[in-house]
């Protein structure tokens, strides 16, 4: 870069670095661009003239560092783990106290507090940021979760807030807590997302093999949804998948699509911050198997095999496609993705308590309603639960949700018995019934599990009436 110095530098020209680069470019910064892979950086600048004045790529790191102004804010993107470490080893002996290095990919939050206390006494700022939205929502308007420290956020904030998606005017960002807040809360958001999915593909699966509908017919089915309860951006491109043909078939491009789901890593991290947590997450726990289910495309053949004969003894599936069935289809739905949000924002709420975040859920509702993957009015609903000043234990437990959930229920109840009688697999809407049926009963059956810890292990239990820990001396087994 010649004369004047950039804004900010993003380093990392993949599908989000470029496009958030794009995005901050057109809001009017000078911003610096860098990449591994030298070529792509002059790309992004030569494939977009009309931005081109204010995108300045460069050769080498040491080049781009020296085209920033002074504080320097370095965005990187580049993909999480090992990469991230790498970027920061090669930008640290460049950088000054004072400057801002933000890793705006997806990242184990884990990662991002040893980060932020590796950065420690540099006076360099590390800032976990997650980024929702995609190609799109990069390139037009993300939802932003900020990590980090409060004083380093409001630095940043003339920049993220113009660059940032919005709703009703006012821009999807927030600092939601210190150190790895950000991060964390894109976890979760993720861990959300293939709990939203996956129960769209369980009604999907029913409609394909339950009811025999074909996938054009399915698109208008969602199209439908899409206009009120379910209302969101995963049902909308729901609608646009099922509607698409394969130029080279003349076939629904869904029906040519492999059934293996990929994933890099945020579903998992949320069951696995959940389990620790102790949180029941179990449609999120369920996404995840499911994808570690549909991987297996080889194995479950053979399975198929083997177990050829168990559909001659399951009674015919009686799912229809008719008025009716469709919005049994839809209000379970709807139910089950209730739960599942509650669910994730139980992770949340007690991942806060344990890392003394004070994440701010009602807050994290409203960023969510644009720019991201999950945003759906839904979430204008738990942004409001939270807002009611009362003290927010569960979702489920507010009257906003209370309500409906009460009544879609008995849907849910129907949809997942049909399911199971009728061999479709479905299980985050199963998972979220049943964590439903266990949550809203106040005797379980844990104390069976007590006396058998108590009998083989002397775990010890407590009773109603006395206090303490009880040891019983049962009989030899
Ligand atoms: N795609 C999406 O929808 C979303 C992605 N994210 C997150 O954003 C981050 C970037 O994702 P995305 O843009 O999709 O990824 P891409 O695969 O499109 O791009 C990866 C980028 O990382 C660079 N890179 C990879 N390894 C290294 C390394 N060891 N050292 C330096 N640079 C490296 C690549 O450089 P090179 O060109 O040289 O290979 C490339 O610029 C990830 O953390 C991802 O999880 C977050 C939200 C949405
Ligand atoms: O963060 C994202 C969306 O919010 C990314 O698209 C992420 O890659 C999605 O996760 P996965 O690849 O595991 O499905």
């Amino acid at each position: 870069m010649s004369d004047s110095k950039a804004d900010i530098g993003v380093i990392g020209m993949g599908t989000m670095g470029a496009m958030l680069a794009l995005n901050i470019a057109e809001e009017g910064f000078a911003t610096a661009l860098f990449n591994r892979t030298t070529s792509k950086a002059f790309g992004v600048r030569d494939d977009n003239p009309d931005l081109a004045a204010n995108l300045h790529p460069e050769e080498t790191l040491e080049g781009f560092v020296a085209s920033l102004k002074i504080p320097r804010v370095v965005l990187i993107m580049v993909n999480a783990g090992k990469p991230v470490d790498e970027q920061i080893e090669h930008l640290k002996p460049l950088l000054d106290a004072g400057d801002i290095v933000i890793d705006g990919g997806n990242a184990d939050f884990n990662d991002t507090v040893r980060r932020n206390r590796a950065m420690e006494g540099s006076g360099i700022h590390f800032v976990g940021m997650g980024v929702s939205g995609g190609e799109q929502g990069a390139r037009h308007g993300p939802s932003i979760m900020v990590g980090g420290d409060k004083a380093v956020w409001e630095r940043l904030q003339p920049i993220l807030e113009p660059v940032a998606a919005k709703y009703d005017g006012v821009p999807c960002v927030a600092w939601l807590g210190t150190d790895g807040a950000g991060h964390f809360v894109k976890t979760i958001h993720n861990g959300i997302e293939y709990a939203d999915m996956q129960m769209i593909a369980e009604i999907y699966g029913i409609l394909r093999d339950g009811a025999g509908m074909a996938a054009p017919d399915m698109a208008k089915v969602f199209a439908d949804w899409n206009t009120r309860g379910l209302s969101s951006y995963l049902i909308e491109i729901t609608a646009t998948v099922l509607a698409e043909t394969d130029e080279e078939t003349g076939k629904p491009l869904v029906d040519v699509i492999v059934d293996e789901a990929g994933q890099k890593g945020t579903g998992r991290w949320s069951v696995i911050e959940a389990q620790k947590l102790g949180i029941g997450a179990t449609t999120l726990e369920s996404a995840v198997s499911a994808r570690g289910v549909s991987s297996r495309r080889e194995e479950r053949a053979e399975v198929e095999k083997i177990y050829a004969d168990a559909k001659t003894h399951l009674p015919a599936s009686t799912f229809k496609a008719d008025a009716e069935g469709l919005t049994e289809l839809e209000e379970a739905l709807e139910t089950a993705k209730i739960i599942a949000y509650a669910q994730g924002y139980a992770i949340m709420a007690a991942a806060s308590l344990e890392w003394k975040w004070d994440l701010p859920l009602g807050v994290i509702a409203r960023i969510w309603r644009a720019g991201c993957i999950i945003r759906s009015s839904f979430l204008d609903d738990i942004a409001k639960a939270y807002e009611t000043g009362e003290t927010v234990i569960n979702l489920l437990q507010t009257p906003t949700f209370s309500g409906r959930v009460s009544k879609g229920q008995a849907a849910l109840r129907r949809v997942v018995s049909k399911a199971a009688l009728a061999g479709v697999p479905v299980p985050a809407l199963a998972a979220a019934l049943s964590y439903f049926d266990d949550y809203r009963r106040a005797r379980g059956t844990a104390n069976l599990v007590q006396g058998q810890r108590d009998l083989f292990g002397a775990h010890t239990y407590h009773r109603f009436d006395k206090q303490g820990p009880q040891h019983h001396i049962w009989p030899a087994v």
